[in-house]
């Protein structure tokens, strides 16, 4: 990541493969069988091409919204964008604070407390120590756990990590957001208070790159759109006409 220039994602030929061969033998005694055959025969793993050759540019101002069918490579992307896989070809270059609202809690460490968490995650992101230390108390107190917050985070229930790292997210002011479905943080009070705090981080960053299911927030709430199918960006453009190609695609399909 590269700090202190106009923010931009340049994503070139990417591509993403997973082995899957230790994945399908779902036994102890299947997956021991398939570790000896490897060894004895030297059996290369089998893989599976994720993303195949998928290019994006992201500039200041860009809402883009990724859509596709189940499995077309879509949260794989936001993946690799966010540095959580890295190529098998192709570049990701992220210009500018990033932040992820993939999986919540991923990128804790769970044997430092909560007050340790949230100052690696920000300077993961490029925060001055200062900066951030100036924040905790907000932090802390958004996501409710005062009491907790000098206790190691494996103490922590799921919720209150959830919490947190959405807290943290929310506080920091990232140039790009990488953002995987509307996500369900928390009971009803917090995501009444999360929402508004939500849309103001977003309105201050400058690339927003989403991920969903949701049409008309791609319709609505974008500037471009990019349709993945099979692991491939098969349409890009204005989200009008890439939101009802997909809706045409998916009628034929029945
Ligand atoms: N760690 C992994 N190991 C093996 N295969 C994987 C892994 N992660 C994803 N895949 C496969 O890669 C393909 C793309 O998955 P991905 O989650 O990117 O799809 P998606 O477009 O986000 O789908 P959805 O709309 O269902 O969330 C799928 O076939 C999935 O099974």
């Amino acid at each position: 990541m590269v700090d202190n220039q106009e923010p931009k994602v340049v994503v070139e030929g990417l591509s993403i493969r997973f082995r899957l061969s230790y994945d399908k033998a779902f036994t102890t005694a299947g997956r021991m069988r398939q570790m000896a055959k490897r060894v004895i025969r030297s059996n290369p793993p089998e893989l599976f091409t994720a993303l195949e050759d998928v290019s994006l540019a992201a500039e200041s101002g860009d809402i883009i919204g990724l859509i596709g069918p189940n499995g077309s490579g879509k949260t794989t992307f936001l993946r690799a964008v966010s540095g959580i896989y890295r190529p098998d070809a192709g570049t990701v270059a992220v210009s500018g604070r990033l932040s992820t609202l993939l999986s919540l809690g991923t990128g804790f460490d769970n044997n430092l407390s909560g007050h340790d968490n949230i100052l690696l995650s920000g300077l993961l992101i490029g925060m001055q120590p200062a900066e951030i230390e100036s924040r905790v108390p907000e932090i802390v107190a958004f996501a409710g756990v005062e009491e907790f917050i000098d206790v190691p985070m494996k103490y922590y229930s799921s919720g209150m990590i959830s919490r947190l790292s959405f807290a943290i997210v929310l506080s920091m002011e990232p140039d790009v957001v990488l953002i995987d479905e509307v996500f369900s943080v928390g009971d009803l009070a917090f995501k009444k208070k999360s929402e508004a705090a939500m849309h103001d981080m977003l309105s201050r960053a400058s690339i927003q790159l989403i991920v969903t299911h949701d049409l008309s927030l791609v319709r609505d709430h974008c500037n471009r759109a990019v349709m993945f199918r099979g692991g491939r960006v098969v349409e890009e453009g204005d989200p009008a006409d890439v939101v009802s190609s997909y809706e045409k695609w998916s009628a034929d399909r029945g």
